[in-house]
C-alpha cells in the first residue's frame, strides 16, 4: 500500500500567517504546488482563493493531483449561507473536496439544530455536485464526551439523511490546524481524539489532520482506520517511506 493514497498535502497558509508578503506567499504556493504535481500526491488542500490558480497549473502539467479546499476557515461560525456561498465558489472554481468547519462553538452551546442543519444542507450540497465532504470538529477545542458526541451527531446526521453509497464520502475530520490552545496543548490530530472519532463516527471515515509530521505518526493514524491524512510536511512524510512497506 502506497502512503500518499492517504496524504491530503495542505498549504493553508495566509501571508499575515506566515509574516511574509502575499507575493513571496504566492511563491511559496507556487512552489506546493509543484511540489504536488512531482510527488504525484493524489490531492492538495488550499485555500479557496487559490483553487483557481492551482487548477490551471495541475491542468498545464496534464497532472491529476485533485484540488480540496476549506470552507469558513478556520473558525466555522459563519452562518448557513456564508457557508453555502463559498462552497458554491470553490465548486465553481474546480474543487474536488470540501473541507467545511464545523460550527463547533454552536455545538458547544447547545444550539444543535443548527449544527444539524448545516452539516444536512452544506453535505448535500457537496454530494449533489459529486463532491467529497468533510467536517472539521476542531478536536483541541472539545472535552472527550464532546468529541464523541459531535462525532456521533455528524454520523447520525448523514446516515438518517443520505443513501449509504454516499457514506464513504462525507469524512469527520479532527483539526484546522490553526487553533490556539492555551499552554501549548496539542492543537491537532492525537491518538485519543482520533480513537474516539473512528468509534463513534463509523461508517463515516476519518481524516487525520493537523500536527501529523512522520512517517510513523501517520502509520500510526492509519493503524486506528483513518482513510485520509491532511498534513503540510505530505513530502516528508511520503519519503519516510520504505519500498517495502506492508501495514
Ligand atoms: O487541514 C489540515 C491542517 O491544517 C494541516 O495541519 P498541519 O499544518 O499541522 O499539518
Amino acid at each position: 500500500m502506497n502512503i500518499k493514497q492517504y496524504l491530503d498535502s495542505t498549504y493553508l497558509k495566509t501571508a499575515e500567517q506566515a509574516d511574509i508578503s502575499e507575493a513571496e506567499n504566492i511563491g511559496i504556493f507556487t512552489e506546493f504546488i509543484q511540489e504536488a504535481i512531482d510527488e504525484n500526491f493524489k490531492l492538495i488542500m488550499i485555500r479557496p482563493n487559490r483553487v483557481a490558480l492551482a487548477k490551471e497549473m495541475i491542468a498545464e502539467a496534464k497532472s491529476t493531483v485533485q484540488i480540496g479546499t476549506v470552507i469558513d476557515f478556520p473558525e466555522g461560525k459563519s452562518s448557513l449561507e456564508e457557508k453555502l456561498h463559498e462552497a458554491k465558489v470553490a465548486i465553481n472554481n474546480g474543487a474536488d473536496d470540501l473541507d467545511f468547519v464545523c460550527n463547533y462553538e454552536a455545538f458547544k452551546n447547545g444550539d444543535i439544530d443548527l449544527v444539524k442543519e448545516e452539516i444536512r444542507e452544506c453535505t448535500e450540497l457537496g454530494l449533489l455536485n459529486n463532491k467529497v465532504v468533510k467536517w472539521i470538529i476542531e478536536v483541541a477545542a472539545l472535552n472527550e464526551k464532546e468529541i464523541i458526541q459531535l462525532s456521533s451527531l455528524i454520523k447520525n446526521v448523514v446516515i438518517s439523511t443520505f443513501q449509504e453509497d454516499c457514506f464513504s464520502k462525507v469524512f469527520v475530520k479532527s483539526s484546522t490546524g490553526f487553533y490556539k490552545t492555551e499552554n501549548n496543548l496539542p492543537n491537532g490530530a492525537t491518538i485519543p481524539a482520533i480513537k474516539m472519532m473512528v468509534e463513534n463516527a463509523s461508517p463515516l471515515p476519518i481524516k487525520a489532520a493537523g500536527g501529523v509530521r512522520t512517517y510513523d505518526e501517520a502509520v500510526a493514524m492509519i493503524k486506528l482506520g483513518v482513510k485520509r491524512i491532511g498534513t503540510s510536511g505530505a513530502k516528508m512524510i511520503a519519503n519516510g517511506q520504505s519500498s517495502n512497506d506492508e501495514y
